[in-house]
């Protein structure tokens, strides 16, 4: 029988600085993550960021926690009931660091006889520190514990319809009626090294600011993170018919001190600024749920920003989150997965 596991970061049990604290040291000391050797690693996790950082992120989690939990656990919970109203198949969920986690989601599908297991991160833009390490846990996992199971990956989705169509509907639904300066498109950064890492050609070009590192459709370009995020700010413009003038890309939640990719939207806010432009939205497509990254560090942090240096209205655009277009095209994929070779 098959299932699907859907996958996502994770947060902390509770916005404290103790509950913060476990979830930031299985999270930062992931060697896809912060990729240095063990020993360095462990001194900068264990022995400088979990000492500063658990209680100004508690705080900032803060801000942003719901009632019922943390955003990105509770869209990813709401994601995984209505994907199981729509398909026949078993659908667990699993995450990366903390809880539910992933080998809890593997084990659900195993107890109810599932054998072939479609892996989903649900990350559109493939990234070591994401769909790498989630795909990595997933086949140790299999190896140790769960040897009847098949895993499938399901790649990554940053360039196909449905997705790009969904991520439309909701750009468009967002600024209907809202006469903005410019949209910027913030992903989620990583560092430049991270990109060349995971070019398997070995031939990564060097990284020039606003141009493609990569060309589209190239084995470099295949598990290109930058590429990939190029990709869906251009197929999201082409669908919205966007002028070029009034969009851009950037950056942002860098940490260390290492060379991230670049422009970083904490600066890009500022300058739009500062350059006289007073209305603008803001969506971050690598993000599939509203989390801390979105909710906190874009709507409240660049929102404030903005204003501060001359922006008058900062418009936050939802992420898909559990939107009704994007269950259908998300059940739509795992449907057509499960009944492929039934039908072959
Ligand atoms: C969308 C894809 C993501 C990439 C790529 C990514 C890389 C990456 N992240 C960190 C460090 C942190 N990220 C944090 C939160 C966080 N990151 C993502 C997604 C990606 N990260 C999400 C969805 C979230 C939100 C989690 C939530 O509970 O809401 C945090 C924790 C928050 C904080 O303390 O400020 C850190 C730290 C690195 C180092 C990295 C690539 C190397
Ligand atoms: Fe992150
Ligand atoms: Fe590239």
């Amino acid at each position: 029988m098959k299932g699907v596991l859907l996958v996502n970061l994770g947060s902390p049990e509770a916005p404290t600085p103790e509950a913060v604290k476990p979830y930031l040291d299985e999270f930062l000391m992931d060697e896809r993550v912060i990729d240095l050797p063990y020993v360095l690693r462990a001194l900068l996790v264990k022995g400088i960021i979990l000492n500063v950082r658990p209680k100004k992120s508690a705080e900032a989690y803060h801000k942003i926690w719901w009632e019922e939990g943390s955003p990105l656990i509770v869209i990813s919970k709401r994601t995984q009931k209505k994907i199981q109203e729509r398909t026949d198949i078993p659908v667990a969920l699993g995450m990366r660091y903390g809880k539910p986690s992933l080998e809890s989601g593997l084990k659900e599908l195993s107890e109810k006889g599932v054998t072939e297991v479609l892996l989903l991160p649900l990350y559109p833009q493939y990234a070591m520190a994401t769909t790498e390490t989630i795909e990595v846990l997933a086949d140790k996992l299999v190896k140790e514990k769960f040897p009847e199971l098949k895993i499938t990956r399901f790649p990554a989705f940053y360039n196909k319809e449905g997705y790009i169509e969904s991520l439309s509907r909701v750009i468009a639904k967002s600024l209907d009626g809202f006469d903005y300066d410019h949209l910027l498109f913030s992903y989620h950064g990583v560092p430049e090294r991270h990109i060349k890492k995971t070019d398997k050609t070995r031939s990564h070009k060097k990284i020039v600011e606003n141009e493609y590192c990569c060309k589209p459709g190239t084995p470099e370009a295949e598990f290109c993170y930058r590429t990939h995020c190029f990709e869906t700010t251009r197929r999201v413009a082409e669908y919205l018919k966007l002028d070029k003038n009034k969009y851009s890309l950037s950056f942002q939640s860098r940490l260390g001190i290492d060379k991230w990719l670049q422009p970083f939207t904490a600066d890009k806010v500022i300058e739009l600024g500062k350059s006289g432009t007073k209305k603008i939205a803001v969506v971050t497509p690598a993000f599939i749920a509203d989390c801390i990254e979105t909710l906190e560090e874009i709507e409240m942090m660049a929102g404030a920003s903005f204003k501060e240096n001359g922006g008058e209205v900062f418009k936050m655009i939802p992420c898909l989150n559990d939107d009704d277009h994007w269950m259908d095209v998300l059940s739509g994929w795992i449907n057509e997965w499960s009944l492929k070779e039934v039908y072959v």
